[in-house]
């Protein structure tokens, strides 16, 4: 007897579709999983990859335009809000009509763009103080750059909050790897330096000032030198892996006596800074305020580069990055000073449909808005309490397996089952969204002009900064989500001890309380069980049951954790991406997420046999000739199933904490007998691994 079922015929076509059934499934999953959607889906001009996730996305802008561009009578404020946010963004004839002038009125309010200005040194440089930029930066415009200074959760008290200074963590070009501006980096080098120096012409021209070009080539040029030498004195990723590290506890005072920063013969004060930020959410910071020091190397570097380098071109630097994001928003002359940039970087060749960038803009600013729209009209209720069954099964099966670990002592598994126990779950959307009250106070300082899309932008930027600078005196509000409903993706919070599944990810191919379970738990019980190893991989394990950084494990398990570790690091170093030039993956980078796409796969299959145990072996799909322990393994795949352009695979195999997705794919199941038993796969075959790694 077959399953006829909508739902059923529905998977069955779409996992018949994915596949290349030509490929033998021993030898390599991924091309048997995916070889069909690989031939039938090119990665569209506008993207620089294209995978499962980005069609779903693409599916939910979809939606989010429906029902942005609805007029709906006497509905909440706060959603017309967020509709009208989205008309000023669609509004292109008006956004033509500003040109220039939006950004060009502002720049002054950030003690303006020398290169683009005439006698920057008699009208601003007189007076200019770093200390002034980098805080009016920050607190008006969200902007960190030299000094990264952030409130945020102190990680040995997850109830409150401490102010951090961090290096700068964003660059223009991505990643420091860039700057060598050589090989597969040349072209985005140059680039980047062409759309600096197009910007800074536009500029001058609109405001009717004549151009030196040998000049601003050669102002372009500091910019990116300095640029370069911020990127060689951060801290690298790998070193930033250990929380332990990063915890520099000392008072504010203390920067000022061990942290030297010099520029022009001025010298840095940090309480005078501190105090220009916090003074404008009316919060006194006494000296003996404790901080945190993410970066003590970074700063002693820092005042070296300084060194190198005048006022001005430190001012050239931090408009120019400010600026470098604010043309997205601007008429066509100002969005194609970037162009040729996107393309270098990502290698796309035309831009998003406005409609898409907009959703996708209000989404991100405005996401609990937008997260009762979405829920409203896309989700579900039913899907809530299956959620709640599947993430109790995988607990459980993830619980049971610790006791088979035979790396970890008893205390440790002791308190790993506790901390497992106290993972709070987050499903869908937050009731807090559906009370038009709560969400009217939510953006009740935020008022939009349907006419002033640039504006708006400005405003979302300080509101968001303010109310994050607002929390230092607040103890951390543990009920709040932290991420919206209309979002197709999943988190592990450290912090928080929580797993959160979003309203946008439960559906298919993910989950559909109609499709057969085999598909739900290759789908989205491998992202449950993720989440939840998370919670115990390389950063994972450093915080207990209640958020609070300390080493719970005993010195003996974390050996034998880091040992297992790295029979994982290896595996994932051999593999080469032919698409990355060959490179390699880092295995140490993408490490954790490693430990929990293996552990992940193999806690949902159990729970699968656990569940077909229960309630009895499901009906077949029609015109698919697998067991549904093969459709689990294949829907697990198919979620994966992605392509990359060569720019992107680059950026990627740097930037990306996670593997390529094909070995997400092959990594978890050649590590996995279950899935060569399920496809009978002999030992010699590739889909299996002549040293099987296993952590969890
Ligand atoms: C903040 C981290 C959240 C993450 C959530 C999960 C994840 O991996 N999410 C996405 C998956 C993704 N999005 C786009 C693409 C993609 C697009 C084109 C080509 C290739 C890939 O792949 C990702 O962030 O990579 C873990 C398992 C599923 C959800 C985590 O917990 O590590
Ligand atoms: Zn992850």
């Amino acid at each position: 007897e077959i399953c006829t079922t909508a739902d059923c015929t529905q998977s069955a076509s779409r996992l018949i579709e994915n596949m290349d059934a030509t490929v033998d499934p021993c030898d390599n999953f991924y091309q048997y999983a995916c070889g069909g959607w690989l031939k039938k889906n090119i990665i569209p001009e506008t993207s620089s990859r294209h995978s499962t996730f980005d069609i779903l996305r693409d599916d939910l802008e979809v939606i989010l335009k429906g029902v942005l561009e609805k007029t709906v009578e006497r509905e909440a404020a706060a959603l017309t809000k967020a509709k009208t946010l989205y008309k000023s963004c669609i509004n292109e004839s008006l956004i033509e009509l500003r040109g220039g002038s939006p950004l060009l009125d502002m720049l002054p309010d950030i003690f303006e763009w020398p290169m683009a200005v005439d006698n920057w040194e008699d009208d601003y440089g007189k007076t200019w103080r770093l200390e002034d930029v980098i805080a009016r930066l920050n607190e008006k415009y969200g902007t960190q750059l030299l000094v990264n200074f952030f409130v945020g959760t102190d990680d040995r008290d997850s109830t409150s909050y401490i102010i951090h200074f961090d290096q700068q963590t964003t660059l223009g070009l991505l990643s420091r790897d860039y700057y060598v501006c050589e090989g597969p980096y040349a072209e985005a080098c140059r680039a980047y330096e062409q759309f600096m120096f197009d910007l800074a012409k536009l500029i001058r021209s609109d405001r009717r000032l004549d151009i030196n070009e040998t000049h601003m080539r050669e102002e372009v040029t500091r910019v990116v030198d300095l640029e370069r030498d911020i990127a060689n004195a951060t801290d690298t990723p790998e070193d930033r892996n250990n929380p332990v590290l990063l915890y520099n506890k000392m008072e504010l005072g203390e920067l000022n006596r061990n942290f030297t920063l010099e520029i022009d013969s001025q010298i840095f004060n940090w309480s005078y800074f501190t105090a220009k930020i916090m003074d404008t959410v009316n919060i006194s910071v006494p000296e003996s305020e404790k901080i945190i020091n993410y970066s003590p190397n970074y700063y002693r570097r820092l005042n070296f580069v300084l060194a190198k380098y005048t006022k001005r071109d430190l001012q050239n630097y931090m408009v120019w990055r400010f600026a470098m994001n604010m043309v997205v928003g601007m008429s066509r002359a100002y969005r194609d000073t970037r162009k040729a940039f996107r393309k270098a970087l990502s290698g796309t060749t035309s831009e998003v449909a406005v409609w898409r960038q907009c959703a996708l803009y209000v989404n991100n600013n405005l996401d609990k808005a937008v997260g009762r729209l979405y829920v409203q009209e896309a989700f579900s209720e039913k899907s809530k309490e299956l959620m709640e069954e599947m993430i109790k099964d995988i607990r459980e099966v993830f619980i049971s397996n610790l006791n088979d670990l035979t790396w970890m002592d008893e205390e440790t598994k002791k308190a790993a089952e506790e901390k497992a126990r106290a993972i709070r779950e987050r499903i869908g959307y937050s009731e807090d969204i559906m009370d038009d009250k709560y969400l009217n106070n939510e953006y009740k300082d935020l008022s939009y002009s349907a006419e002033e899309y640039f504006e708006n932008i400005l405003e979302n930027l300080e509101y968001v900064q303010k109310k994050r600078l607002r929390r230092l005196r607040v103890k951390v509000n543990k009920e709040e989500w932290l991420i919206g409903a209309a979002v197709i993706n999943a988190f592990y919070s450290a912090n928080f001890n929580e797993i959160v599944f979003p309203a946008g990810i439960l559906q298919p191919p993910f989950f559909s309380k109609d499709q057969p379970k085999s598909l739900n738990y290759g789908g989205i019980g491998m992202v449950i069980g993720h989440e939840i190893t998370h919670g115990f991989d390389y950063i994972g394990h450093r915080y207990d049951k209640d958020g609070i950084r300390k080493d719970w494990w005993t010195p003996d398990s974390y050996r034998k954790f880091l040992e297992l570790s790295k029979c994982l690091a290896d595996q994932y170093s051999n593999f080469s991406w032919d698409l990355a030039n060959g490179l390699h993956l880092n295995g140490n980078k993408t490490l954790g997420e490693n430990i929990a796409d293996n552990g992940g796969i193999r806690q949902a299959y159990q729970a699968y046999k656990k569940f077909v145990e229960r309630n009895g072996e499901e009906l077949p799909l029609p015109g698919i000739d697998l067991s549904h322990d093969q459709l689990f393994f294949l829907n697990f795949a198919q979620i994966w199933c992605g392509s990359y352009r060569p720019q992107q695979a680059v950026i990627s195999i740097k930037m990306d904490i996670h593997s390529p997705v094909m070995y997400r794919v092959l990594g978890s199941l050649q590590n996995f007998p279950e899935f060569a038993k399920a496809f009978n796969c002999n030992k010699s075959s590739n889909m299996v691994s002549d040293n099987i790694c296993r952590v969890f």
